[in-house]
């Protein structure tokens, strides 16, 4: 009998290649596939030429893997493969001379911007499925809206101030700096009061946020406004708490809203390159307002006596309270260079992720 070669139609992915043989009720037997070649063997079934026996077999420009879908249909022979290496070929064969009975198929024909497009919404699809499948968590609405309002009333609470301090600033010139913490230290307690919850949602696993940087901000802080500025009468009426107030206010104007956006899923170019960057000069510039605070009270802890720890009379009288302060000033730069390091992996992180979506 003799044997003949049917028509074969092919058609590429990036993974894959689609063999369609028109052979209708064929009963086919597949040749061995090999790392490099494919084909059909003994195929009986009904071609251009009738019934007869049918093979073929192709070698490929590129190595495959060996396992193959073969699928026989009253009209067809479906054939995929899936290639070795997922890369775009420029033609099927070793052989640049295509065989006279390959044809592209048209009805499963991509150029390869096309199927790249294709591949991207399919990993979209799967992408989205997953997240579905994944059991979405029962107090997720729950956690966001609180979150949503913790921001909420931050960005207020520091929009007051600031806003505050700049109107100040414009009717009162320098003067306004003498009485910023009678005019906005109650609305400061409140916030960094509030900032304590900070610490806490990481360590409920609310936000990614790393605790200890949470925690060196919050308590760095508060030493300063609680202990430094609210102990001390003295220290209220001093220029520096001016700077300090301005300086916090400055960046959380800026981050609370993203973090608003944040919950709700949203980003907005600008706000997210302020919240990444804004603390580039503010923080260390933040830092020393501090130090300059905590030096400017190191006489008065001496001279009150105050926060003192008694001694016994052989070692003195007292230990003041600026040693401990001397102290706290050199926490403040190891915690400015531990903060900064964080905030500056988060902004390496956040640009990295979004050039890689980009392209
Ligand atoms: C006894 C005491 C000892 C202490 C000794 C310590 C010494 C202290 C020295 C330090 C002194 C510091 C004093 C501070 C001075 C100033 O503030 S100066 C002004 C400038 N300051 C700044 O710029 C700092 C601003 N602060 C911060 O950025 C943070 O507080 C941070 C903790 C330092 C870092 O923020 P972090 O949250 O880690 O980064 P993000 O990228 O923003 O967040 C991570 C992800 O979590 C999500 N998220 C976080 N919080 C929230 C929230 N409230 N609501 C919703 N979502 C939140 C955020 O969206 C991120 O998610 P992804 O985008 O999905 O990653």
């Amino acid at each position: 009998m003799q044997i003949l070669t049917p028509q074969v139609f092919w058609a590429q992915r990036h993974g894959e290649i689609f063999l369609r043989v028109e052979l209708s009720d064929a009963s086919v037997r597949q040749s061995d596939p090999t790392a490099t070649s494919c084909g059909l063997t003994g195929a009986q079934g009904h071609g251009a030429k009738g019934d007869n026996q049918y093979e073929f077999s192709l070698e490929f420009l590129e190595p495959v893997k060996p396992e193959i879908h073969q699928k026989s249909t009253q009209r067809q022979v479906d054939i995929k493969i899936r290639k070795q290496d997922e890369r775009w070929w420029e033609r099927l064969t070793l052989r640049e001379k295509k065989p006279l009975f390959l044809a592209p198929d048209f009805d499963r024909w991509l150029d390869e911007s096309d199927a790249e497009m294709e591949l991207q919404a399919k990993e979209k699809i799967n992408k989205i499925s997953v997240e579905s499948r994944v059991r979405k968590d029962p107090y997720m609405g729950l956690k966001k809206g609180y979150l949503f309002m913790y921001n909420l009333v931050q960005f207020l609470g520091f929009s007051w101030i600031f806003i505050n301090m700049t109107v100040r600033l414009f009717i009162l010139g320098q003067d306004s700096f003498y009485d910023t913490f009678h005019t906005t230290a109650d609305m400061m307690y409140f916030c960094q009061m509030m900032a304590v919850l900070e610490v806490a949602n990481p360590l409920l696993g609310l936000v990614k946020t790393g605790f200890f940087p949470a925690m060196i901000q919050v308590a760095g802080r508060n030493v300063i406004l609680f202990v430094v500025f609210g102990c001390l009468d003295e220290m209220q009426n001093k220029a520096v708490v001016f700077f300090v107030f301005y300086l916090w206010s400055s960046i959380e104007i800026f981050r609370y809203p993203f973090y608003m956006l944040a919950c709700i899923g949203t980003d907005w170019k600008l706000l997210t390159w302020l919240r990444y960057s804004l603390w580039i000069p503010l923080y260390p510039l933040g830092v020393v307002a501090e130090a300059v605070a905590v030096i400017q009270s190191l006489p008065i802890f001496d001279e009150t006596r105050l926060f003192s720890v008694p001694l016994p009379s052989a070692l003195g009288h007292s230990l003041s309270f600026s040693y401990t302060l001397q102290l706290y000033l050199v926490l403040m730069f190891l915690g400015l260079f531990i903060n900064f390091r964080h905030l500056y992996k988060q902004r390496q992180r956040r640009y990295r992720s979004r050039k890689r979506k980009v392209h």
